[in-house]
């Protein structure tokens, strides 16, 4: 089943011999992350309400004239809790509580930002191809029903929280987006990052939803750091992270919905490879569990109609500028990752590996130019 295997890392853990482990983790993760020592009545809670709780950090070296620069980060993970034929006005009731009772233990972990999965208010239903009920999800980014709760948990926890929703933008004829409201812990609206890429691959039928995104690439200056949003299938572009990094994002979100005949392979390489190219933090996260439809849909391959989408792996991470990782969230369970980083990092590894110094952009901004002509002409040399 393609949710039995609980994590790799615990298959790790369980299978590798002891005396290997440390080099295995170091080769595979650049070395064993710290654990946090999270609070027991945060572990209890937790454990009490049915979700995983991890936490670790990072390290940068003491410099002489900044500051450390220290700052939690909460990533959330979670089912739907309802059935996707329950009323609308039911399953987001339903997620709200359950995002509540998890951003309260995040709060006890001392989290300073926090980000939710994907379209975190509804079923990834977007397979279906259905309008009704799933367009009905869809809410203003500014003042919508789960921005608004989201603006009471910002100010009661003092935490900036990234919030991606289905957007429904009533200014321009009620279209649709899939975007990130991103809520200072003031409790005001900074504002919101639009899905810049969106998939046309397997069940993923976004497109006859919402257009690409039109928001650019924005990032928000939070009291506890520069941060951006690349919205799911935008983690197969390095340009997209790219262009978050140069606008001087120090953590790229990547809230997601993936499923993992598709992507799993690919899930601990791509962010990973954004953090190490861009001098920055990435923090992945995906859904956790297996959506069912009442009506059957196809794939448009000739295979059978099916009431499903795939198991979503979980699996959420962070990984740092210098490439090392956290070890991955549960790949069935609800969870909460609590990670600790030093900000400062980020300008340490840049002057390190001098990616930014070396990355040539004027080259390829003339090239880019060229190349998306209508005729452009390849360089290509023949013999
Ligand atoms: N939500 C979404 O864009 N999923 C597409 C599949 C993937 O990017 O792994």
């Amino acid at each position: 089943m393609a949710g039995s295997l609980k994590s790799l890392e615990s298959c790790l853990e369980q299978h590798i011999p002891p005396e290997d482990l440390p080099e295995v983790k170091r080769i595979l993760y650049g070395g064993e992350a710290r654990k946090l020592n999270l609070p027991a009545a945060a572990l209890s809670a937790a454990q009490e309400r049915d979700f995983e709780l991890q936490g670790y950090g990072f390290e940068a070296a003491p410099e002489q004239l900044r500051r450390p620069r220290i700052v939690r980060v909460g990533l959330v993970q979670n089912k739907i809790p309802l059935p996707t034929d329950a009323a609308v006005a039911l399953q987001v009731a339903a997620l709200h509580r359950r995002i509540e009772d998890i951003v309260e233990v995040a709060a006890m972990c001392g989290v300073n930002i926090v980000c939710f999965q994907e379209a975190w208010t509804m079923p990834f239903a977007f397979c279906t191809r259905e309008k009704l009920p799933w367009t009905e999800f869809a809410e203003s980014a500014e003042d919508g029903p789960t921005t608004k709760f989201c603006q009471e948990l910002a100010k009661k926890y003092n935490m900036v929280v990234v919030s991606p929703i289905l957007e429904r933008d009533e200014i321009h004829g009620g279209t649709l987006w899939n975007a990130a409201v991103v809520i200072s812990n003031s409790g005001a609206v900074l504002g919101k990052s639009r899905k810049n890429h969106i998939p046309r691959i397997g069940d993923f039928n976004e497109s006859t939803y919402y257009m690409e995104g039109n928001t650019g690439h924005p990032v928000f200056q939070t009291q506890f750091g520069t941060i951006a949003v690349n919205i799911c299938y935008g983690r197969h572009h390095p340009l997209n992270w790219l262009m978050f990094s140069m606008n001087g994002a120090e953590i790229i979100f990547n809230p997601s919905a993936t499923i993992g005949t598709l992507s799993e392979s690919l899930w601990p390489i791509e962010a990973r490879n954004a953090a190490i190219a861009n001098h920055c933090f990435t923090c992945p996260i995906n859904r956790v569990g297996t959506e069912y439809y009442k009506n059957a849909f196809t794939s448009g391959d000739g295979g059978k109609a099916h009431h499903d989408l795939g198991h979503f792996y979980g699996s959420s991470y962070v990984a740092a500028p210098d490439g090392s990782r956290t070890p991955g969230l549960s790949r069935t369970q609800d969870g909460l990752l609590v990670v600790e980083m030093d900000l400062n990092l980020c300008r340490q590894v840049s002057d390190k590996w001098n990616f930014k110094m070396t990355g040539r952009y004027e080259m390829y901004a003339d090239k880019l130019t060229e190349a998306v002509q209508p005729y452009f002409v390849p360089n290509i040399i023949k013999e």
